[in-house]
This record gives C-alpha cells, structure tokens and sequence, in this order.
C-alpha cells in the first residue's frame, strides 16, 4: 500500500482513525459498487443492501445545478431577495464612510450641527438595513420552503413510479433520508449558503476595491490574505465532501435500522433479540456519531484557519496603518474607517467555512437525490399502448394465456424458463409447486408488477406489455399472500384500487371474503387500522385484502394463497362464496393446501421454471407423482418420482 502523504487531506473517524482522501474514496469505490453487487441479495440479507453511488462523491456540482429548475417559480421573491441583501450590504459599507467624514469633519472642527446630520444619516441606513434583512429573510424562508416541498412531492410521485425491482433493492431508510434530510439541506444552502455565498463575495469584493482605493498599500495586504484563504478551502472542499456524503449514507442506514426493528419489533421481542438489536443500532450509531464527529473536527479546523487569517491581517494592518497616519498618507479618519470596513469582512471569510460545508452537503445531497430521480421505471407504457376494451355480464374474464415466458431477478438465475399456460375466460387455474419454485412470481407477471425477460403474456389475445398499465391494473385484481394494509381506515384500504366503489359492492366483497367483522370494529368501516394493518390479527389483514382484490369483479383475479391464515371453518365459508365469484372470473390463484385447490377448475404444476403438468386434481393425483408430493406428505426424490 502505498504510504499516505503527509500533505493528504484526511477524514477522521473513530477516535485514532485517520483516512486520507484518496483512500477514502477508493473505499467508497469499493464499497458501493453499484445499486447491489453480484451475489449480493435484498430478501436474504447476505450482505447489506447499500444502493450507494458506483463513483465516488462527485466533485462538481452539477446536479445541484439541475435543480434550479424548481427556483424558477420564485423568480420574483429572488430577485426582491437578492436586491434585498446587496441593499443591506450597501447601507452596512456606508456606514464606516459616514464615520470617516464625521470623524475627519464635524469631530475634528468641533462642528455639532453637522455632526448631529451624519449621525442622523448613520441612523437611516442602521434602520434601512435592518428593515431590508427583514425583507430578505422573509423571501428567503418562504421560497426555500416552497421549492423543498415541490422537490419532495417529485420525488415520491417519482418513487410511485419506480418498478418493484428498484424498491426490491433499495433500502427504505435510504429512500427515507433522501426524502427527509438530504432535502433539508439542500433548503439549508438554497435559503442561507447561497445567498450568504454571493452577498459574501460581492462584500468581499466591494470592500476590498474600497479598500484598496483608500491606501493602496493597505489595500493590498488585506486582498494579500486570499491566497492562504484559497489554499485552505480547496483542501477542505475535497476532504468535506467525501465526509458528508458518507455522513448522509450512514444516516440512511441508520434510518433502515430504525425502520426494520420497528416493524419486527414483534418478532425482536418473541426471539429476545432485544439486546443484539439495541447493540446493532448503537454500533451503526457509533459510526454516525464517529463521522459526525470527524466531519465536525474538519469544519472546526477549517473556521479556525478562517478566523485567524483576518484578525492577523487586521493586527498587519494596525501597525502599518499607524506608521502611515505618522507618514502623513493616511488620515486618523480615513484609519477609522480603513478598519471598520476590515472589520466587516471578518464575517464573510469566517462564514466562508461553513457555506463551503453547506454547499459540499447539499452537492453530496443533490447526488443522493438525483441516484432516484434519474433511475428509468422499466415497467411503463409503450408508445401507442391501448387500453383494454370494456366487458360487462358473464365471460367478462377474458383468455389469460402465458406464451414461452422467461423471467429472472437482475443478477439472478432465471426463475420461470419457458412458462406455456393458457386460462380459459372464466375458468379457475390453480398453480401448484414447490417453495421457491416461482409461483409468487409468475402471479407478479400479469399486473406487470415485473415485466417477462422472453416471451409474452396476452389477456384476450392482446400482449399485456401493449396495454395500458392504468387499463391493465383496473382490469386484474390481486392478493398476495402477505396481505398489505396502510394505516387509513378499512374502506379507504379496501377501495384502494376502486375509489368509486359503493357501499353495496364494498358489502358483497366483505361477505365474499367473511370480513363482516369489519362492521364490528369501533368505528366500523371508518377505522383506522394501525400501521400494515398490524391491529388486525393475520387471518383478518387476509380477508381484507381478498375482499380489496375482489370488489368491483375483476375480470381476472390474481390470489397468492389466499386463504393460507384461515381456519378450516373460514376457510370452507370463503371457497363457498368465493367460489360464486369465481364463476365468471378468469383467476389464476397459486394453492398450498389440497383443501384449497378445491376453488380450481383445473391445476397446474410447476416445476424447474416450467409448467409440466395440468389437469383437474384428480388426474394430477393419480397420474403425476411430483403433484402427490407437493400436495401430500408423500415422499419423492427431487425428480417427482415416488419413492416405493
Ligand atoms: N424480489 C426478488 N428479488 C430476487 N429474487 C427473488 C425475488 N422474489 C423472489 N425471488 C427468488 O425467486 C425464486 C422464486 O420465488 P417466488 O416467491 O416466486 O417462489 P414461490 O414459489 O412463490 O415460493 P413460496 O411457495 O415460498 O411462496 C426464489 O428463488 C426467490 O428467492
């Protein structure tokens, strides 16, 4: 390895931990190789899901840059800002001119009258100032606000859009953060950094020019102290980016964790696992805590430098200011007001230190922020997409039928491998296969929660993938087998894909399903059921999600074991009524039990990515021994076969 070079900018971290720069971002390199790397598995958990950037921190600010589209509606309140705090600035510079006039004039010929009018002038641009702050303060918050909450609002709508494969891999604390605190400092620098960062420069400026048209000499010294001001916040920048960005990526995890144990917190508490979860977050708080700190020491380092550079000028100035009123170059007034204009430039090269770490954030930010924005949905409309046309009274199912499809995870072995099936319109096909065999998946396939890799999937015989997904969703009703629940009330859960559902539908649905209970609930079906549904019991979350899936009739119903958390009783009541649902609805439902298979008209097995038989139960029973192992105890070795 090669050895760090003492004049590296470093990170620090954990105590005794110094990272040079350039190690640093090989290690980000390395460690966020991607969305997920090969082998690297979101539902397993082998490895951590860090959808991280395949690059390090970008050292340009270009997609903070792309965001200045949504500064546009505040064209006016930033351009009254901006006015606002060079006015400000203004009157602030005139004020030490007004003191050399009043020290050199009035003061020094004893002149009242006149003194009392510069004071008074002294006094209008005091109040000017502070009247012109206010003014700039209140078009600084209220655009910030503004502009924050229309980025927020893209991106979830953006979020919304994103395929399942996207939210398969990304972590929700990631999504989370970017959402919440990457936002939050973006509004930080676009409400304070930015504006601080021109009026600073233009302040600096300003009274550097004045300066310089004061005493040249003087003058010079003062715009002198750039250049070690240059020097130190270019080493800064580098070193600070690359420790906010890893900042906000452990915030993200953090957030992860908060998320993961509050929603396991059920199965944390059953398996005792109280203490490992309370050690695993301290550890991921540690780590925050140790960037937060070394990110902190960088800043402080980086003021102190800026603080000292000026008050060493201000002292250079002193001296050389006193030989030159003994020389006879410079007036005591001109002195006076020589180092009360100094003096007003303290602030902005202190505050340099900060807007430089306000900008590096909300860069690193906007890099977060922009990994979402620019992801493509893969699951949208095609050019010329038709809807699905209209079909009321019996045979409203329409053909389902599965033509040669293939489809795999990303950087995964391909699940289904040339899937030929067709439903007939009304009919009930149950699939049937072993766990992990892709039963789940190749339900997923017909909302097109995933699109095929190979073939084609037609509804009617028109390819799914040239329907629209508006018409596509409406037509397919679902329930998957972990029944999804919001923290709104129960009917806002069940006509969650049928907003204009009526009271009587919602009704047949929730005696389809033998969810009546709902009308027992406190407030009936105006409840509002806690998060996922968690003050339901598994059985209950269940029937609501088959009674979402069938209200309105769909034409073809998608069930994921539908009935997997029912007592035999419910169960028998809920193939009853189901049953009449079925009838002219074409369903695909994958089965677990023997009991449920009852539902199907005929029943598919699958195996090894393929569909090898179909046929009504009984033909699959006694003639195809795989069937009988998946659906009994029977025993068969891994080729179906069975065992004598
Ligand atoms: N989102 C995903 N990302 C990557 N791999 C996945 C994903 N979902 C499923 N898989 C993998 O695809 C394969 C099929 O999974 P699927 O859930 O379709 O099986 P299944 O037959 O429905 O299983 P079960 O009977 O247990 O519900 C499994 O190997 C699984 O690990």
């Amino acid at each position: 390895m090669a050895p760090d070079r003492d004049d590296e900018p470093t990170v620090r971290g954990r105590p005794g931990f110094r990272l040079p720069v350039r190690r640093l971002s090989a290690k980000l390199r390395a460690h966020r190789p991607g969305l997920l790397s090969p082998g690297e598995d979101s539902r397993t958990g082998d490895r951590p899901t860090r959808c991280r950037l395949a690059r390090p921190a970008n050292p340009l600010p270009r997609n903070l840059w792309r965001l200045r589209h949504y500064l546009r509606p505040y064209r006016a309140q930033l351009v009254w800002l901006m006015l606002a705090a060079f006015a400000a600035t203004g009157a602030g510079i005139a004020v030490p001119l007004v003191v050399q006039r009043a020290v050199d004039g009035p003061i020094a010929h004893r002149d009242s009258g006149g003194l009392l009018r510069l004071g008074g002038l002294a006094l209008v641009l005091g109040l000017a100032e502070a009247g012109l702050i206010f003014i700039r303060r209140w078009a600084q918050s209220s655009s910030a606000v503004g502009m924050e909450a229309t980025i927020r609002d893209d991106i979830y709508a953006h979020l919304q859009r994103l395929h399942i494969g996207f939210h398969d891999r990304w972590q929700s604390g990631q999504l989370l953060s970017r959402v919440t605190s990457d936002l939050s400092v973006i509004r930080r620098f676009l409400s304070f950094g930015l504006l601080f960062l021109v009026v600073n420069v233009t302040t600096y400026v300003a009274v550097v020019t004045l300066l310089i048209t004061l005493h040249p000499g003087l003058g010079l010294l003062v715009a002198a102290g750039a250049v070690p001001l240059f020097l130190a916040s270019r080493r800064f920048t580098r070193a600070y980016l690359l420790a906010a960005r890893r900042l906000q990526d452990e915030q993200g995890d953090l957030a992860t964790l908060i998320e993961e144990s509050a929603q396991g917190i059920r199965t944390v508490k059953a398996f005792g696992r109280r203490p490992e979860m309370t050690s695993r977050f301290a550890a991921g708080s540690r780590t925050l805590h140790d960037t937060a700190t070394g990110k902190g020491r960088l800043l402080a380092r980086t003021s102190a430098q800026f603080d000292l550079i000026p008050n060493l000028t201000l002292a250079a100035v002193l001296v050389a200011g006193a030989v030159a009123v003994a020389h006879g170059s410079l007036t005591i007034g001109g002195l006076v007001a020589f180092v009360s204009l100094q003096l007003m430039l303290i602030w902005p090269i202190e505050s340099l230190a900060w807007i430089i770490a306000t900008a590096q954030e909300a860069m690193t930010a906007a890099d977060r922020i922009y990994e979402v924005l620019d992801t493509r949905p893969t699951v949208v409309d095609r050019p010329g997409a038709v809807a699905l046309p209209r079909v009321e009274g019996a045979g409203r199912g329409g053909e389902l039928r599965f033509d040669g499809v293939w489809f795999g995870y990303p950087q995964g072995p391909p699940v289904l491998r040339g899937v030929d099936l067709t439903v007939q319109p009304g009919e009930t096909l149950a699939v049937v296969g072993t766990t992990g065999c892709g039963k789940t998946t190749l339900l997923s396939l017909v909302p097109r929660l995933y699109d095929v890799t190979a073939g084609r999937i037609t509804l009617d015989g028109q390819d799914i993938q040239d329907v629209r997904l508006d018409s596509l969703r409406s037509r397919v009703g679902v329930a998957f087998e972990e029944p999804t629940l919001f923290s709104m009330s129960v009917r806002e859960n069940l006509t969650l894909g049928r907003a204009d559902a009526g009271e009587e539908e919602v009704r047949a649905a929730l005696a389809v399903a033998q969810a009546d209970f709902v009308y027992d609930l406190p407030w009936g079906l105006d409840t509002r059921i806690g998060e996922q549904g968690l003050s339901l019991s598994g059985g209950q979350r269940q029937r609501l999600a088959l009674a979402r899936a069938i209200l309105g009739r769909p034409g073809v119903l998608v069930l994921d074991d539908p009935l997997s958390a029912l007592d035999v009783h419910t169960e028998a009541l809920v193939e009853r009524a189901l049953a009449r649902v079925l009838r002219d609805t074409t369903a695909l439902v994958v089965v677990h039990r023997p009991s449920t298979v009852a539902l199907a008209d005929r029943v598919a097995l699958l195996a090894d990515g393929r569909i090898v038989a179909v046929g009504t139960h009984a033909e699959l029973l006694r003639e195809v021994p795989a069937y009988r192992s998946v659906l009994s105890a029977e025993d068969t070795d891994d080729l179906g076969l069975v065992r004598s």
